[in-house]
């Protein structure tokens, strides 16, 4: 199993490579060669499973020989040994054909947890093997930030630096990256908006001395492991509706289009999927480009789902590439253009993506009546991330069942939460006390030099 930069000019790599090289050298992302596919023999023998056992038998064949067997079954367990809920990612059902896929029960309440808890694990094997030290920094709109804070807090190989937008993320997500005391913690309040945060992390990884000074590696949803583990949750759930033998559809938060392309990912090994839909916010740049064919950006407009605040989706990029018939160079000439706004995506890539992909908006006002109304109406209580999916899926419903993925826990956005329910949801009780945990934050401009200097100093390099 080789992967390839969706621009065409990096060289490939295997998968142990890829995910410690993160972005591609020539700016692009990485992608299977080839998409390993599962029959339906196979597909239905994944019921009954645990999530551990469908993990391995998903994801096994992309990892090539950078682990044995043995070792990945190994660290597949040690990744979801901490999550809250035996199922993993239950499903909850909210009316007759519409199912919430709960991706909150890990250790930091957000999906972000089913992949970074084992990237983590996959990233201290391969560290330990070579004996390497790595700089992680990752851009966060709040929940990759600390799931990759927890994943890798207190390692003594790794230093790891989180990019957030000073003032947009909810208090709750601030304070799981400011808290916890680790000295290889290192949380960067940035003045901008996430896009600006990807912005410097991208412009790292492209400055060649710096990133190979510092062996920068990277956990945003660039890096296509981030993507793998997260294809899982559309094998389980799928299966357990009935698949192979039933086609679902789902409807996906979206924000840097990561989650949506491990749905697609699944959909091309072979899970019957009929539509992916993606859901936005405000920010509905990925709405406007599906409808319309013109991927413009018009500035971040903070809301209250601040996860999903992001404009300039980097794995859009990863279905353009598929879209445009992996033309690399097509791709590398989309991405100059939007670095000046924008760009048309073409009749035929368009067709290709609306073949699979669906889209919609949901307004601030929708967002807060879809949380009273759902837990009005079912009992349960959404996070403002989750009812932007809820109110995008049923405009969407129909014969075939729709599976919404629950991104985050509600208590990640109690003010959100409380203005539209009138409660304040309660963080579980290992997070108690985390309103009285001193905070530890650097405030950072958006300038590039400056970043680079904070990292080499607190690096020593
Ligand atoms: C709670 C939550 N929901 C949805 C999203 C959007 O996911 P993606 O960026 O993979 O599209 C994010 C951020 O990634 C998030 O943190
Ligand atoms: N919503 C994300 C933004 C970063 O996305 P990623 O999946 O590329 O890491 C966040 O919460 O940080």
């Amino acid at each position: 199993m080789r992967y390839i930069s969706t621009r065409g000019q990096a060289p490939a790599l295997t998968f142990g490579e890829a995910m410690m090289t993160g972005l591609a050298r020539d700016g692009g992302l990485y992608v299977p060669e080839t998409v390993p596919q599962m029959s339906k023999a196979e597909i239905a023998a994944l019921a009954g499973l645990s999530y551990e056992d469908i993990a391995y038998r998903v994801m096994r064949p992309y990892i090539g020989d950078t682990f044995t067997d043995d070792e990945f079954r190994g660290l597949i367990a040690k990744a979801y040994a901490g999550f809250g809920h035996a199922a993993r990612a239950p499903l909850v059902q909210l009316g007759p054909n519409h199912f919430l896929l709960e991706l909150f029960h890990g250790p930091t309440l957000a999906f972000k947890d089913f992949a970074m808890q084992l990237i983590g694990q996959l990233m201290q094997a391969a560290l330990a093997k070579t004996g390497e030290r790595i700089t992680i920094v990752g851009a966060t709109s709040g929940d990759t930030g600390s799931a990759a804070i927890e994943a890798f807090k207190g390692l003594s190989n790794v230093d790891v630096f989180i990019l957030f937008p000073h003032g947009r993320v909810s208090e709750v997500q601030r304070r799981q990256m400011t808290t916890p005391a680790e000295a290889n913690v290192h949380a960067l309040a940035i003045d901008g908006s996430f896009d600006d945060a990807q912005a410097r992390l991208k412009d790292m990884f492209n400055d060649f001395a710096f990133r190979d000074r510092v062996r920068l590696a990277g956990v945003n949803s660039i890096n296509w492991a981030r993507v793998l583990a997260q294809v899982v949750y559309y094998f389980s759930s799928a299966v357990s509706l009935g698949a192979p033998h039933r086609t679902v559809s789902f409807t996906v938060p979206t924000g840097n289009f990561g989650d949506i392309f491990a749905g697609y990912i699944a959909r091309q090994m072979g899970l019957p999927i009929d539509r992916l839909v993606v859901a936005t916010n405000q920010n509905d740049i990925l709405h406007r480009a599906l409808s319309g064919g013109e991927y413009r950006t018009d500035g971040v407009k903070p809301s209250i789902s601040p996860s999903m605040d992001i404009q300039v989706s980097s794995n859009f990029e990863r279905a353009l590439f598929d879209a445009y018939g992996r033309d690399g160079a097509a791709i590398a000439q989309l991405m100059d253009e939007l670095k000046t706004g924008g760009f048309s995506i073409s009749q035929g890539a368009l067709q290709t993506l609306r073949e699979i992909f669906s889209s919609g908006r949901c307004s601030e006002d929708e967002t807060l009546a879809t949380i009273t109304r759902l837990r009005d109406q079912t009992g349960e209580v959404l996070c403002p991330h989750s009812a932007v999916g809820v109110k995008v899926a049923e405009g969407h419903l129909g014969a075939t069942p729709m599976i919404t993925l629950a991104t985050a826990h509600p208590a990640k956005f109690p003010d959100a939460v409380e203005r539209a329910t009138g409660l304040r949801p309660a963080l579980p009780a290992r997070m108690a006390d985390l309103f009285d945990r001193s905070e530890r934050v650097s405030r950072v401009p958006n300038d590039l030099e400056a970043l680079k200097a904070l990292v080499l100093e607190r690096t020593g390099h």
